[in-house]
């Protein structure tokens, strides 16, 4: 099975807080939260491809991300490698573009979520920077 590439948004506001929106039911990890973001192009940085992704997915305009965290796992169904950037400086309203739910949520609150099962070092570390 080919790992999928993964660029993922660890979004903050000025009011910290994050950025997270309920994938739809009919996609893989299915009905959980997510950071928004998607696969990584050919010939795209992980940057280019979040910058890209999160315009499509939930309208923000954004020109800079800084790398968080990288981590790979293994779901039964698909192999993923999440790269994981923080986007602080950005401009535009929130907007589910795919009809999806989104939600700005406190760090403390995060673990009233349900995200796949490959987030959980992502949660760790974002609750733990305080
Ligand atoms: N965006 C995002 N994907 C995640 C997270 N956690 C996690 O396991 N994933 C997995 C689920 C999917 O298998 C994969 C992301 O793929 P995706 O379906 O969102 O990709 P995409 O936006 O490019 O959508 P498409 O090409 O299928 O239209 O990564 C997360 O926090 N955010
Ligand atoms: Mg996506």
């Amino acid at each position: 099975m080919k790992r999928i590439h993964v660029a993922v948004g660890v979004i903050i506001n000025s009011q910290n807080q994050i950025l997270i929106a309920k994938r739809h039911e009919h996609l893989h990890q299915g009905g959980k939260w997510e950071f928004p973001g998607g696969k990584v192009e050919e010939d795209e940085t992980t940057s280019e491809a979040l910058i890209r992704e999160l315009k499509e997915e939930v309208n923000l305009n954004t020109s800079e991300t800084t790398p968080f965290m990288e981590l790979s796992f293994d779901y039964p169904d698909k192999q993923v490698f999440l790269d994981i950037h923080k986007v602080t400086q950005f401009t535009g309203a929130v907007q589910g573009v795919e009809g999806q739910e989104v939600k700005w949520v406190c760090r403390e609150d995060l673990t009233d979520y349900q995200f796949p099962e490959a987030n959980q070092p992502i949660l760790e570390k974002i609750i733990q920077q305080n």
